[in-house]
């Protein structure tokens, strides 16, 4: 991971002294096009992004396609190399003091396609030993492991260990997964719309047995959705992103209750309601997503939000202190000192609601 040159500090967003994880100003471009009749460009996927996830918090990612979550969530595990920023985890910083082969040990991702991302040609305990035989573990120790494993995600390896990935279903392939994920006892799991394709049933059946792997084992989660149910279900915390920036990061209730944010707001809106009476679900967002190759000036939500005004297009806004327990907001709209929403107390302006 490249050291940042112009390293701009992160606005002081309180909390424990050592957080468990520390990204601080992110970023990751990529070169698109370039072909015979295609210009050359760059996605600004992630930029200049800072977050922070404590020990034992649930931490939920959302925001639009294509708003930079899996990106994020790709350069925190070591997948990809970020172009600039500066991770740190438990305190050390990944690159200078701690190595790519150490941070992927502490860091295990479980991903959406289950079927996909487990080899068709071992078994379901020779997929969980695996990681564990990479590291030095002798073949009966890793055997025994994954046995245990199997029965913290609730498969009787009597039944289960022998099997082959075509020879499970959706959910029993998704703890297979997450058993393989916790292989070498990391402390950060990102589950990446693990739950995602899952039937209803077998989703909150998943996302119990995530509960209770989290308070047993100690583990840290972050997790993507576009179900915001479930976000708001699992989340102690949501970071939300447009456009490769962070625009909101607070504690659920208070993000819930009151986003600070207009996209916050609006993102949340949208969504469709649990309650079987109260069904009505509000139009999505006013147009598309602009354009990752050449974002908006200024507050790159601008184009779409009811509230905007020239400052908006002109300026950057920073992420600022929005309310207690780290809740922060970069837009140019509210009251920093009182983390008033001004867009918020001119609600009949909004424009997709
Ligand atoms: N390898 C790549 N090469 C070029 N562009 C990429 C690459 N990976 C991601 N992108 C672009 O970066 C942006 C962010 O993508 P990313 O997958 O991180 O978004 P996301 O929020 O996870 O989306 P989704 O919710 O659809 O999974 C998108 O514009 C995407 O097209």
């Amino acid at each position: 991971m490249s050291e940042t040159e112009n390293f701009v500090p992160v606005p002081d967003i309180g909390g424990p002294a050592q957080p468990l994880l520390q990204v601080q100003n992110l970023s990751k471009h990529f070169n698109v096009g370039g072909g015979l009749f295609s210009a050359k460009s760059v996605v600004r996927a992630v930029d200049n992004v800072s977050l922070s996830v404590e020990k034992g918090e649930v931490v939920g990612l959302v925001g639009e396609s294509g708003c930079g979550k899996s990106t994020t969530a790709r350069l925190i595990v070591g997948l990809i190399k970020s172009d600039d920023g500066k991770i740190l985890f438990d305190g050390e910083a990944v690159g200078p003091t701690m190595s790519l082969r150490e941070l992927r040990r502490r860091v295990q991702m479980v991903f959406q396609d289950s079927y996909a991302s487990l080899n068709p040609r071992l078994t379901v305990e020779d997929t969980i030993a695996f990681g564990p035989r990479v590291h030095g573990v002798s073949a009966d120790v890793a055997r025994e492991r994954a046995h245990e494993l199997l029965r913290k995600v609730g498969l009787d390896p009597a039944v289960f260990a022998g099997r082959y990935p075509h020879e499970l279903s959706g959910g029993q392939k998704q703890r297979v997964n997450i058993a393989r994920a916790l292989a070498l006892s990391p402390r950060l799991l990102i589950l990446d719309e693990a739950v995602s394709a899952l039937d209803k049933s077998v989703e909150a059946q998943v996302l119990n047995l995530l509960i209770d792997l989290k308070d047993e084992l100690g583990l840290t989660y972050i997790f993507i959705s576009h179900d915001l149910n479930v976000i708001r279900f699992i989340s102690d915390r949501i970071v939300v992103m447009y456009l490769g920036e962070v625009v909101e990061s607070g504690p659920v209730d208070a993000m819930w209750n009151r986003p600070r944010h207009p996209y916050t707001e609006a993102l949340f809106a949208a969504m469709p309601s649990l309650d079987p009476d109260n069904r009505t679900q509000k139009p999505p967002i006013a147009g598309d997503p602009p354009n990752p190759i050449n974002p908006p000036s200024g507050c790159r939500f601008h184009t779409r939000c009811a509230y905007a005004e020239q400052v908006c297009s002109d300026n950057v806004p920073k992420l600022s202190p929005a309310g207690p327990d780290r809740h922060v907001v970069a837009c140019h709209m509210v009251d920093a000192k009182s983390g008033h929403s001004l867009a918020g107390s001119r609600g009949e302006r909004m424009s997709h609601g």
